[in-house]
């Protein structure tokens, strides 16, 4: 049962996981390892060693043998689910599994707690039917800004909106704000719309607003829709993500006036690893007044320690945002905030979202079923976790005349890039990705989120099925599944998710996979 906080229930594996290293090496993980050890050490020892299992996956034409390299790669390997863009600490531990042990875990998550402001937020509105016309924001919004709002069609006020807009725009000492809101509800423009106003009367030329996000894709995406809100103001941005080497991002964003050094734009819109570059060859934050970071709970690190040293504390605002900002409360309370103020919506699914599952029963049906689900007009995100399960299912979808895409692996930018245009183009039906995509993409085409690889915690299966149902449009999420993943049901349910079971007996294509 949830302790009524966040409204969700305090089990949360990420959390458990970050328990500092002592209590984990209590932990039942390590009792049953040494167990099991014990129990060898009795065992009489085999006449013959039993063959060693392959470790990867090899160049097969069998699909028997496809799918069962599939299956190794996913579920007896070490998970690694390969961050792209940042080297950051990986979500989930590469040896956990959120199914091992329930009763274990709700003991050891008693040991985390919520800082204290936390304890009475402001609830937000999860409701998408009858939404405020975009009129209602008018008297608090500037004109220009106003227009360029109207200009990207945008109607109406998501309830995330209505909430932090106005209170960002109050006059009166600034506060700290930790917003959680569901996936595809509109947070990017809930905070540059504020900061855009608020910084729209540049007196000197200086950092004053920073943005920090995980991957340089979100942070592409957040800049688009910042070009769009500033434009026929005086501000500038840029984005320091990496794309370029870090002397021509230096040499961008400062310029020489009068023999001094000054930035060259406003907002800075940044990866954290490319940041500490930046900070440890001199950027100028002095003046900064906007923090923003996006995906919180995913962005721990050395990089924020180190931001503080730079900065003027007294005249930054912290704005944290995640659809599961309660996932991590460790981080919360590390944070250093300055009245802080929780705004929630607890967990919510997003509005037009329909969660299903499928039981499979051996592991090459769960190719089949995915051939299955895709029809003409399906738009699929399908989540594997790891990269080698990624490239051999593409591989295997691709010879049954499926049109798809994989990126995950040691592929180029610019070729996720192409994946991603394809599929927005409608080119291809089905990307297969690991959770570097997981979170914040804004991909309004793609109407089916599969689990073809059950997440392996909760705020991962959040974010992945929020990838679909965005902005209030519908969208469903199917979680391929066993008997074994009963527990993760249980543990989603406290989430307040229910789930439709879908008959495994789809009309299975009864064809061969292969050529
Ligand atoms: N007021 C609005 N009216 C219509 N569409 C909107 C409005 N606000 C935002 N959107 C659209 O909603 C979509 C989702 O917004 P956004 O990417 O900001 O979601 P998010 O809450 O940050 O999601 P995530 O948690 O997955 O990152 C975007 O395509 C955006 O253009």
């Amino acid at each position: 049962m949830g302790d009524g906080l966040f409204d969700i229930p305090r089990y949360e594996p990420e959390r458990i996981e970050k328990l500092p290293e002592k209590k984990s090496r209590n932990s039942f993980l390590e009792k049953a390892k040494e167990r099991a050890a014990k129990r060898r050490l009795q065992e009489p020892l085999p006449e013959k060693e039993p063959e060693k299992r392959k470790t990867k996956a090899e160049p097969v034409n069998d699909i028997k043998t496809e799918v069962e390299n599939l299956s190794i790669n996913r579920d007896e390997e070490d998970i690694k689910t390969e961050i792209i863009e940042e080297n950051h600490e990986p979500e989930e531990p590469e040896d956990f599994k959120i199914f091992d042990n329930i009763q274990a875990q709700k003991k050891k998550r008693l040991a985390a707690s919520f800082p204290r402001w936390c304890e009475n937020p402001e609830v937000i509105d999860g409701d998408f039917t009858n939404l405020p016309p975009l009129e209602e924001l008018h008297e608090f919004l500037d004109e220009t800004i106003y227009k360029n709002l109207e200009a990207m069609n945008f109607t109406t006020v998501f309830p995330v909106q209505r909430a932090i807009i106005p209170e960002l725009l109050k006059r009166g000492p600034p506060r700290d704000l930790a917003v959680q809101a569901p996936t595809g509800s509109g947070k990017t423009i809930t905070f540059l719309v504020p900061i855009v106003q608020k910084l729209m009367q540049r007196a000197i030329p200086a950092i004053r607003a920073l943005i920090v996000l995980p991957t340089r894709e979100l942070a592409k995406q957040v800049y688009d829709v910042m070009l769009e809100l500033i434009k026929d103001t005086k501000l500038t941005g840029m984005i320091i993500g990496g794309a370029t080497s870090l002397e021509q991002e230096c040499n961008k964003l400062i310029q020489t006036i009068g023999g001094k050094k000054y930035a060259t734009c406003d907002i800075i819109i940044a990866t954290p690893g490319r940041l500490m570059d930046h900070l440890d060859s001199g950027m100028d934050l002095t003046r900064l007044r906007y923090l923003v970071v996006d995906e919180a709970d995913r962005m721990r690190g050395a990089w924020l320690e180190k931001l503080e040293q730079k900065t003027n504390r007294a005249l930054v605002q912290k704005l944290l945002f995640s659809a599961t900002l309660a996932s991590d409360p460790q981080f919360l309370s590390s944070l250093k905030l300055r009245f802080p103020k929780l705004y929630t919506s607890g967990w919510t699914q997003p509005a037009g979202l329909t969660e299903e599952m499928i039981r499979y029963g051996r592991l090459d049906e769960k190719p089949r079923i995915i051939r299955s689900l895709i029809k003409e007009d399906t738009r699929a995100l399908i989540f594997v976790n790891s990269n080698e399960s990624a490239v051999a299912l593409d591989k295997l979808l691709k010879k049954s005349g499926m049109r798809s895409e994989s990126i995950a692996g040691a592929l180029e930018n610019w070729q996720r890039t192409n994946a991603i245009k394809k599929f927005k183009k409608g080119k291809i039906s089905a990307i297969i990705c690991t959770d570097v995509v997981a979170r914040g993409l804004d991909l309004d085409c793609c109407n089916t989120v599969i689990n073809y690889d059950v997440a392996l915690s909760a705020a991962t299966h959040v974010h992945r099925s929020g990838r679909t149902a965005r902005a209030g449009s519908a969208g469903v999420c199917i979680t391929l599944c066993q008997l074994k993943h009963k527990p993760y049901f249980f543990m989603m349910k406290e989430l307040g998710r229910t789930f439709i079971q879908r008959s495994s007996k789809l009309e299975l294509k009864e064809e061969p996979m292969e050529e």
